[in-house]
């Protein structure tokens, strides 16, 4: 209550202030301290644990965090934007991140530089259902893309898919938790193979497995 009212006389004393002419943040001690300040944005980690998580996925996170404690494997941070995109395309948001928590795709990308391999933690969400109950191929393939894709990047710098085959082995439950493991195979050239499963928390049932290859840009290239 406290807290509607001192907004609504700050909207008050704002609008008073537009007729006399005054710049917003000028009439606004407030929205002046958020404007001028220096303080960095610092954006949203989503590559941690939220309550959507279930107990499966927060276990498995829980046990890679342990092996990151030696330094052989590395928990990557995920984004939803990216600072490359222009002005005009400043509402662009990473695909795998643009669900609310839970609804979507939640996952954490570890990744172990020795064996150039990741391993994927993914639990996908109502909104990514298919036939019912189960995970649209779409959503899968997306998730291969995207771990196979940072297995890819993080050797070989800006990457794009040039080929992903996917066989769908079994049909993967939805808002189980599923464990993508990924693994650099072979470079040649600009070129990147890698290979990838899909398989349950408990690594009993094998889902899907898939081949990837990525190319680099060539920096004197353009994309169109
Ligand atoms: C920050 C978060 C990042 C998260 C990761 C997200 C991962 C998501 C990744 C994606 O989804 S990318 C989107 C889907 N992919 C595309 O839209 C790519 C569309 N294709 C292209 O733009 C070009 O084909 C491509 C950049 C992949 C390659 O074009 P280039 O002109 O650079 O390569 P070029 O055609 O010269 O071929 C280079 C080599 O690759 C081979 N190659 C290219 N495409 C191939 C293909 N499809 N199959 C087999 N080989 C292929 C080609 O034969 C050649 O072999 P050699 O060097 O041995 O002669």
């Amino acid at each position: 209550m406290l807290r509607s009212c001192t907004a609504a006389l700050r909207t008050l004393r704002a609008l008073r202030g537009r007729r006399e002419g005054a710049s917003p943040a000028a009439r606004d001690p407030v929205l002046a301290r958020r404007w001028f300040s220096t303080e960095k944005v610092i954006p949203k980690d989503h590559a941690l644990p939220n309550p959507s998580w279930s107990k499966d996925l927060r276990l498995l996170f829980d046990q890679f965090m342990k092996k990151c404690e030696d330094g052989s494997w590395e928990r990557l941070p995920s984004y939803k934007n990216s600072k490359l995109v222009k002005e005009q395309l400043s509402q662009a948001q990473l695909f795998t991140r643009g669900y609310e928590d839970g609804l979507g795709f939640e996952y954490v990308i570890f990744y172990n530089d020795d064996e150039k391999r990741t391993v994927c933690l993914f639990q996908g969400g109502p909104y990514l259902q298919g036939v019912p109950g189960f995970l649209h191929g779409g959503a899968i393939a997306t998730m291969i893309d995207a771990a196979v894709g940072m297995c890819a990047a993080i050797p070989g710098g800006i990457v794009m898919t040039a080929n992903l085959n996917i066989n769908f082995k079994r049909p993967i439950p939805l808002c189980s938790v599923v464990v993508i493991n990924s693994q650099l195979d072979k470079i040649e050239g600009r070129k990147l193979f890698l290979s990838c499963t899909v398989r349950s928390a408990d690594e009993k049932i094998l889902y899907s497995e898939a081949t990837g290859l990525f190319i680099k840009l060539d920096p004197e290239k353009s994309l169109i």
